[in-house]
């Protein structure tokens, strides 16, 4: 059988993306893990973590070779500046769109059988002058895919999004009933695909207080969200709502789910991250590849140091190589 190979693009170089990329080399993999990166960079980090680190060149040409404990595959790519951990600087975010655009054009022409990302640091792409909200948008847009979903899983728990980086007053408006639809039945064929279960479950989330108490307190549960819920429990979706978000996340409801979609970046990311935080992975749904990442952001608190957390990178590789299997 021939072995896949996987992206892994570390993402903000001052952050604690390169440390994970070090620590992920430190075992055994069944995939080639295909670091996106800088050589020096990883060196220069894995001196620092006080890891071994062989580095070897990428070639695509040559045949893919199981990934070994303390040795890395790098594709290369060049530095804006020199890094200094735990400091941001524009002059790389180049480097870092480069990574993401590599790994996307590999997934796109089968190269790769799906990326890992580590954490980018948003603010700073933008500061450098490029519109970025986030990978989830980024590889929507590179792979010309209308309508992606940004999932959150960790055990007992998965969390979808029917809006991703979005200002919160700019919510209310996206909550379409066309946008609910096309976010449920994509959730609903990935769990199907990606996780292999049968009619899943899917409870749907309103927007407002109480899912809207009736329109006392909003409309968009009347307008939007129970048209689209009825349309599709009518084709024969397992799914039902809307629930009152501050209802629907205990056990008497997460018992009879598969997931939970909820409106909103920070109606349902942080009970995710309560229940999971290091132990959970992100997923973008509807993509023409399997993109995995971290569930944390950059820490650049704890780059270079020998605090990173690095279970839930390992999660996101293990996760995207059982998905390749599949
Ligand atoms: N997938 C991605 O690319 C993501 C990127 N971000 C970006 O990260 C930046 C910083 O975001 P914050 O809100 O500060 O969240 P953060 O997750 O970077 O940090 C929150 C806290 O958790 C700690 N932490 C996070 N990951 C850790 C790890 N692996 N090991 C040990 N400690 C860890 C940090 O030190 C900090 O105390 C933002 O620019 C944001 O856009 C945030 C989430 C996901
Ligand atoms: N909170 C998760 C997050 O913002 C991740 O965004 P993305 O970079 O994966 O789109």
């Amino acid at each position: 059988m021939s072995i896949a190979r996987i992206a892994f693009t570390p993402g903000e170089p001052a952050g604690v993306g390169p440390d994970l990329a070090v620590r992920l080399a430190q075992l055994d993999w069944p995939v080639e893990l295909v670091v996106i990166g800088n050589s020096a960079l990883l060196q220069q980090r894995a001196k620092a973590l006080s890891l071994p680190l062989e580095i070897i060149p990428y070639h695509p040409e040559r045949p893919a070779q199981a990934q070994q404990a303390g040795s890395v595959t790098v594709c290369e790519i060049s530095l804006g500046a020199s890094v200094v951990p735990q400091q941001l600087n524009t002059n790389n975010a180049d480097y870092v769109l480069q990574s993401l655009q590599r790994a996307a054009q590999g997934c796109l022409t089968h190269e790769f059988a799906g990326v890992v990302t580590g954490p980018v640091h948003k603010g700073v792409i933008n500061e450098a002058g490029h519109k970025f909200s986030g990978h989830t948008e980024f590889f929507a847009e590179i792979s010309n895919t209308e309508q992606v979903v940004m999932m959150l899983a960790t055990e007992g728990l998965r969390v979808a999004l029917v809006t991703t980086h979005l200002p919160l007053a700019e919510v209310p408006a996206a909550i379409t009933q066309a946008r609910v639809t096309r976010v449920l039945q994509i959730v609903a064929h990935d769990l199907e695909q990606k996780w292999g279960i049968p009619q899943p479950r899917i409870l749907v989330c309103g927007l407002n207080p109480h899912a809207g108490e009736q329109g006392h307190l909003g409309r968009e549960e009347i307008d939007h969200i129970t048209p689209a819920i009825e349309a599709l429990q009518q084709a024969g979706l397992n799914v039902s709502g809307p629930y009152p978000a501050d209802t629907v996340f205990q056990p008497h409801y997460l018992e009879h789910a598969d997931t939970v979609v909820a409106m909103y970046h920070d109606q349902g990311l942080p009970v995710l991250k309560y229940k999971g935080f290091g132990n959970a992975i992100n997923i973008t749904l509807g993509l023409p590849f399997i993109r995995t990442s971290v569930d944390h952001g950059t820490a650049l608190d704890k780059a270079a140091t020998n605090n990173v957390d690095d279970r839930s990178a390992i999660l996101a590789l293990r996760t995207a190589i059982d998905m390749v299997n599949k």
